[in-house]
């Protein structure tokens, strides 16, 4: 079959998935789940950010995590891509138990493009990313490389979130 024509083609769209993992092999889980959406024909990998270790927020009874953020070209929709993202939690044993509790790999939709949508699976940018340290910060490492410019909004976000002193423990660069 001939490929498809410029203009038949789905839009790429540049979206950021948030990573968190606290129990078991995180980074291994954080790997996983990484591999596992690249292996999808319609998401490609564009940017990554450094692993962050940080302290539990909300609930804080309960281990530390590993956070990430990946940025990703697709041809999906928001709702395709976050059905996509939502497989792979439950190929790595996500189970949902305690809110805001433990859990082996857990994948946000933080941003689709430009997008705003408020319906009730799926909201977009993701409701709660802008007063979350352990989302802003390896969210700009993944966007500076990409979107300097946008990067530099949700830095002076950054700067305005309460108690963010302390949450990131380290960080690997990868
Ligand atoms: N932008 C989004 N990304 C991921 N899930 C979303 C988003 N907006 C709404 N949801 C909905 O939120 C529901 C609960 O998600 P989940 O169990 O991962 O929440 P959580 O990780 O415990 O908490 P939080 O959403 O505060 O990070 C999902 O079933 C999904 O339909
Ligand atoms: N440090 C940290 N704290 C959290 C996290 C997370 O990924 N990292 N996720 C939560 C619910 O999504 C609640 N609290």
């Amino acid at each position: 079959m001939n490929a498809p024509d410029a203009d038949e083609r789905e839009p790429l769209i540049l979206a950021y998935i948030g990573l968190g993992s606290n129990i078991g092999d995180r980074s291994n889980y954080l790997s996983e789940a990484i591999r596992l959406l690249a292996e999808e024909e319609s998401i490609e990998l564009a940017s990554r950010s450094g692993i962050y270790e940080t302290e539990p927020v909300g609930y804080v009874d309960q281990d530390a995590f590993l956070n990430m953020v990946v940025a990703v070209t697709t041809s999906l929709s928001s709702s395709e891509l976050l059905e996509r993202m939502q497989r792979v939690e439950q190929r790595l044993g996500r189970k949902r138990e305690i809110h805001w509790g433990p859990r082996t790999i857990d994948l946000d939709l933080l941003l689709f493009g430009d997008v705003h949508q408020d319906a009730p699976d799926l909201i977009l940018p993701h409701p709660r990313m802008m007063e979350r340290a352990f989302v802003l910060v390896p969210l700009i490492d993944a966007m500076e490389k990409l979107e300097a410019a946008r990067a530099r909004t949700y830095r002076e976000q950054l700067e305005r979130v309460e108690g963010k002193e302390g949450v990131i423990v380290w960080k690997k660069t990868c």
